[in-house]
């Protein structure tokens, strides 16, 4: 079984885009349409995505956008400043906002109490809010979603990674999301391996990096 911890996986990354020069977009899209594959729509009918503005969001936004494409009811909640988002996020997101209103920025008490209530409308929620870029301890507004997303009861996709889960199953990065299925991108992160709670609820799935990127830093 191939493992990869958060570093090599990064590296692996940044070398298909800007070595390879894979499109980076090329590999969200991937992403997202390998959720989507893990998702049985004929019973998932509404979704909450719940995603940050890095590039695990970017997969969120990206998801959110082919399941709009299909007429399905999805609401959309970004955690964090968009003027940092990634340029993944950004053509996602203006394409979302060509499709839905129902997007929704969570900063405030009263954007949790809305999204506290809102999320009793679906019956799926997706969580794009950190994968392999988590390297610090979740605080605040992220740890209150985290925690809300816990509270409920209603089936939870993570991308890559439950959010607040450290990729190297080495740091205890305090709350995290409580996932129903993980689909993790390309190579299977250690610290899921590792944990026999989540080993066993995680799907891996190939983005498309290539196999001389991923020889150029793991001995296979
Ligand atoms: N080959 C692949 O596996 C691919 C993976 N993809 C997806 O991209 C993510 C990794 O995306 P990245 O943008 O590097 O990081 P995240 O989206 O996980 O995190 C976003 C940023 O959040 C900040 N951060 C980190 N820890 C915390 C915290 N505890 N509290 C608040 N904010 C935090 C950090 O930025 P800073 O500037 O604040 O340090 C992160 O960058 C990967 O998991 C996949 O889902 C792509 O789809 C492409 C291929
Ligand atoms: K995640």
């Amino acid at each position: 079984m191939l493992l990869v911890d958060r570093e090599t996986m990064q590296n692996i990354d940044s070398y298909a885009i800007n070595e390879i020069k894979i499109p980076s977009l090329c590999l969200v899209e991937r992403a997202a349409l390998s959720v989507m594959e893990n998702i049985n729509l004929d019973i998932r009918h509404s979704f909450a995505l719940i995603v940050s503005c890095g590039n695990n969001g970017a997969d969120g936004l990206a998801l959110a956008r082919n399941l709009l494409a299909l007429s399905k009811d999805c609401d959309i909640y970004i955690i964090g400043n968009k003027n940092k988002a990634s340029k993944d996020f950004i053509i996602n997101y203006n394409a979302c906002k060509n499709l839905t209103k129902n997007i929704y920025s969570i900063e405030t008490i009263e954007d949790m109490n809305f999204l506290r209530k809102n999320l009793d409308r679906v019956n799926t929620i997706v969580d794009g809010i950190f994968g392999t870029g988590l390297n610090r301890p979740v605080s605040g507004i992220y740890a209150n979603i985290i925690d809300l997303i816990n509270e409920k009861n209603i089936y939870t996709i993570s991308i890559d990674l439950p959010s607040g889960f450290d990729a190297n199953g080495e740091n205890n990065y305090g709350t995290y999301v409580d996932s129903d299925l993980i689909v993790c991108m390309q190579i299977l992160k250690k610290g899921l391996y590792e944990d026999n709670y989540f080993k066993d609820k995680t799907v891996v799935c190939d983005i498309g990096l290539p196999q001389i990127a991923i020889e150029k830093f793991i001995n296979i």
